[in-house]
Formats: structure tokens, sequence, C-alpha cells
């Protein structure tokens, strides 16, 4: 049962890599690994397909310290045990965005400044890829999240090149559901840290992860027709330009 599902696992893992051409042979590619479930399933996942994807690539796993109280030798233990080297990166984004800054949208904030801790560590590591964590549902709140507070119809895509940078950012786990990383990380026994930021729960995010929750039990099939409906969509089937930019 547990290797069955390890199996059908990594095949949707394997898929969403082949569709989108995420890796290369020779690729070496640091992993964005906060040790929350999302990042240690991801880690732990590409850490088995070295043995059956087709192309030789490395890992290496990258650690944003962003100065809230974290368990982190259970994280280079669980990464000692699957031989691959743990970076941890010193910030102060904890500080910044809590005592310096008092924004209004510390998540945003925080989530920039780990991505340039993430970005320049992947450059001195001498990786041109950097893994990320996003599942299904992180795509969908992404969508609603963008539509409803900024008026925009985008979302992140699967693999993303940054010109600044010259990295790509791949998000292998953007087939699976979050249902399935959770199921993952208890089959397979994985350790993950709970997420200490004090922001954690009480965030624009949450209010739309309710909303997609309720539209899940009113329509099950909605995450899988939301996936659908991105790969299959057609311009032509929106709106063209208008002449006035001003809204309705
Ligand atoms: N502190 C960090 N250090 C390294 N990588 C990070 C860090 N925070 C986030 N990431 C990367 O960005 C991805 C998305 O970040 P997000 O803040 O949405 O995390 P999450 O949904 O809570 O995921 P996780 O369960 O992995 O913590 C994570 O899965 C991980 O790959």
């Amino acid at each position: 049962m547990t290797k069955n599902f390890q199996q059908k696992f990594l095949k949707k893992v394997k898929r969403a890599i082949y569709d989108y051409g995420m890796i290369e042979n020779g690729d070496r590619i640091a992993v964005g690994f906060s040790g929350g479930k999302d990042s240690v399933t991801l880690l732990h996942a590409l850490h088995l397909l070295r043995r059956s994807l087709p192309v030789k690539f490395e890992l290496e796993a990258v650690f944003i310290k962003t100065g809230w109280p974290m368990d982190i030798p259970v994280l280079e233990d669980f990464c000692q045990s699957l031989n691959i080297s743990f970076h941890v990166v010193e910030t102060e984004i904890a500080k910044i965005v809590f005592e310096d800054r008092e924004d209004d949208n510390p998540c945003a904030i925080c989530s920039h400044l780990r991505r340039g801790a993430l970005h320049s560590k992947a450059l001195e590591l001498d990786c041109s890829k950097i893994a990320l964590g996003h599942h299904l549902d992180d795509v969908m709140e992404t969508f609603f999240m963008s539509m409803i507070y900024t008026g925009q119809m985008r979302v992140f895509s699967p693999v993303t090149f940054l010109d600044r940078t010259g990295l790509t950012m791949i998000r292998p786990l953007v087939y699976h559901h979050v249902e399935e990383i959770v199921s993952y990380v208890e089959s397979e026994k994985l350790p993950f840290i709970q997420n200490t930021c004090p922001a954690n729960g009480f965030t624009n995010r949450e209010v739309v992860k309710k909303f997609l929750a309720d539209m899940v039990k009113r329509f099950p099939d909605f995450k899988a027709r939301f996936l659908t409906s991105l790969k299959t969509f057609d311009q032509r089937h929106l709106w063209p330009d208008a002449m006035s930019k001003c809204s309705g």
C-alpha cells in the first residue's frame, strides 16, 4: 500500500518534470528547504527520483533562517540521512519585517527577502536551478488572491527563467493536491517543522484558503478542473484590449 502510494506520487512528480522540461542532465538544483511539509516532500521525492529519472542531477538543500525559533537539527539530520548537503543562510528577515518596517503586508516583504536570499545562495553554490515546494493548492490560492486583492488574472508558472540572475525556478509538485502531500509525509514518516511566524494563520491567504475549501466541498472536482483550465487556457476566450483602460 505504502509502496504503491509512493510510486503513484512519484509518477505525478515525474509527469510535471517531463511536461515542463524541468530537469536536464547535469543540473545542480538548490532546493528551497523551509522544513515545512511541502519542501520536505519535495526534497525526498527529488532524492528518490535521482534513481529512476534518465538524467543525472545534483541536489543542495538551502534553508533561509528568518529569525523565528526553528528546530534546525531535525532538518540537518534529515538531509544527512539522504546524503544531501544542508546549507543554512542567516538573515534578519523577521526583525526587518516586524520591527523595522511594521508594514501592512509583512508576507509580501518576507517572501521577497527570502527569495533574494535563496537566489544568492543558489548562485554561490553554482546551481542553475531552484526547486520550490509549491503545489496545486498554492497555485489556486495565488490565482484567486491575485484576482481578489489586485484585480489581475495571473499565477506563477511550473518553470520560470529569471533574466537578471540566469536562474530557473522549477516547481515539481504543481500537480499535487495538498492532501496528497500530507499523506506522503505521513506514509513516508518524514520529519517536518511548524511555521512559527506570528502572521501564520492570519493572512489574506487564509481567507482565500477558506473560500477554496468551501468550493471544493460543493464541487469535489474543482481542483482537477482548475488545473485542466490552466493547461488548456485559450487567450481568445477572454476579452480583447479595451480602448480606454478605466474599469467599469
Ligand atoms: N525559509 C525558507 N528557506 C528555504 N526555502 C523556503 C523558505 N520558505 C519558503 N521556501 C520555499 O518556497 C516554497 C513556498 O514557500 P511558502 O512560504 O509558500 O511555503 P509553504 O507553503 O509553507 O511550504 P513548506 O511546507 O515547504 O514550508 C517552499 O515550499 C520552499 O520550497
